[in-house]
């Protein structure tokens, strides 16, 4: 194959590559060979091996530039979860969402991976093993995640063989790893204020936490084998570390291993629900007065309260995945990553 071509087909972008997960996207690429822009609204490193393009992408003429030449675009873009804004999740996720789609189509770009989520099926109620023909959840647990299954079905009804263009979606689970800005560092947040002493529920509850690594490499593959004819094409998969641990016990060690206290004592699931349920009421009759983000929501109830863990046999069988870094490895690698949020020891 001539050099010019190969090079083309090695050609990506990643949007939102200034994000957690974008960022390691964006090494790992690299390390493999790729040319790699970054479209984001913002620049958070600097890299004279990528080229970047700052911008929203709700805007499809300041996407365009990004991905002129490109053979693959990665969609890793959202606002924040804890952002809490319906307007920005509807405009960005699902609008924004669409002119991506179009401005791939219009640049010629083949193949368009989504990061989306595998909160798209879950309601609240436990989930164990679950695979990729859950049905959307009907009720999903916020806001934010109706728009990620608004983004999810525009991307993977784009696919359109006929033009050229494949589309899939990746759906991780709880990814972690070094400069997550959420899990960890929200977590010590908690145990520093005192509000890391209860395990909700019995503490037995499965639940998939999944290295960043292991995604990008999920991301990667799904990028490599998305092709004509491919059993990719207008599909989604799990990505997992295909190692689901209870929840509480993940918490433990991460707060463990940065010298906190764990949680414990016992809550009843059903009583920290109804608690926090009560508590995002008062705090939504107080709010003309005062403005409080709470710790303790229903939706954090659910999710460390309930079995959430998924199968990635379909990323297995269609594309050769396995994760590339054990659960084990990766909680040793996270918590090194952070000496700025270790307790120093009395
Ligand atoms: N983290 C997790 O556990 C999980 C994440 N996901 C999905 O993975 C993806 C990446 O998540 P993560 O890396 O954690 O998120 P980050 O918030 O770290 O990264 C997202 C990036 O997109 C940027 N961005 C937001 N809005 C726009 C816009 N309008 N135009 C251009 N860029 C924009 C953000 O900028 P800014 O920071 O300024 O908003 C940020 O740089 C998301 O789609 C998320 O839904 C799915 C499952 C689990
Ligand atoms: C499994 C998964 C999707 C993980 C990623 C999200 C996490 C950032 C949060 C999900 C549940 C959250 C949670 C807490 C902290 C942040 C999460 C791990 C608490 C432990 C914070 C302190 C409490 O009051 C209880 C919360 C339970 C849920």
């Amino acid at each position: 194959m001539a050099t010019h071509l190969r090079s083309a087909g090695k050609k990506c972008t990643v949007i939102g590559g200034s994000g957690f997960l974008g960022q390691h996207m964006v090494e790992q690429l690299l390390k493999k060979g790729y040319t790699v822009n970054v479209f984001d609204i913002q620049k958070r490193f600097d890299n004279d091996r990528v080229q970047f393009f700052l911008g929203d992408l709700c805007d499809k003429e300041a996407l365009l530039p990004a991905l002129q030449g490109v053979s693959v675009a990665f969609h890793c873009a959202s606002p924040a979860p804890s952002s809490d804004n319906r307007e920005l999740f509807y405009k960005v996720n699902f609008m924004g969402t669409k002119a991506v789609v179009e401005a791939c189509k219009e640049a010629g770009v083949q193949k368009l991976v989504l990061t989306s989520s595998a909160s798209v099926v879950f309601e609240g109620t436990d989930i164990k093993n679950g695979s990729e023909d859950l049905p959307y959840a009907k009720n999903p647990i916020d806001y934010y995640t109706e728009t990620k299954i608004l983004q999810e079905k525009e991307v993977l009804s784009a696919n359109d063989p006929d033009n050229n263009f494949f589309t899939t979606a990746i759906r991780p689970h709880g990814i972690f790893g070094p400069r997550d800005p959420q899990l960890v560092p929200i977590l010590v947040q908690a145990a520093k204020s005192g509000k890391m002493k209860f395990i909700i529920g019995d503490g037995k509850n499965l639940v998939d936490f999944t290295y960043v690594e292991n995604v990008v490499h999920g991301h990667i593959l799904a990028a490599e084998n998305l092709q004509k004819d491919s059993a990719l094409c207008g599909k989604a998969f799990h990505i997992t570390n295909d190692e689901p641990v209870p929840f509480w016990a993940f918490m433990s060690r991460i707060l463990t291993g940065l010298n906190y206290d764990p949680p414990k004592y016992h809550i009843p699931y059903w009583l920290a629900y109804y608690l926090a349920l009560f508590l995002s009421l008062a705090l939504w009759l107080l709010s003309p007065l005062v403005t409080i983000k709470p710790t303790f929501t229903p939706m954090r109830v659910a999710l460390a309260g309930t079995f959430h863990y998924y199968s990635c046999e379909r990323a297995k069988r269609d594309m050769g995945y396995k994760p590339v870094v054990s659960l084990d490895e990766a909680i040793d690698r996270t918590l090194q990553s952070y000496p700025h949020l270790r307790r120093a020891k009395a």
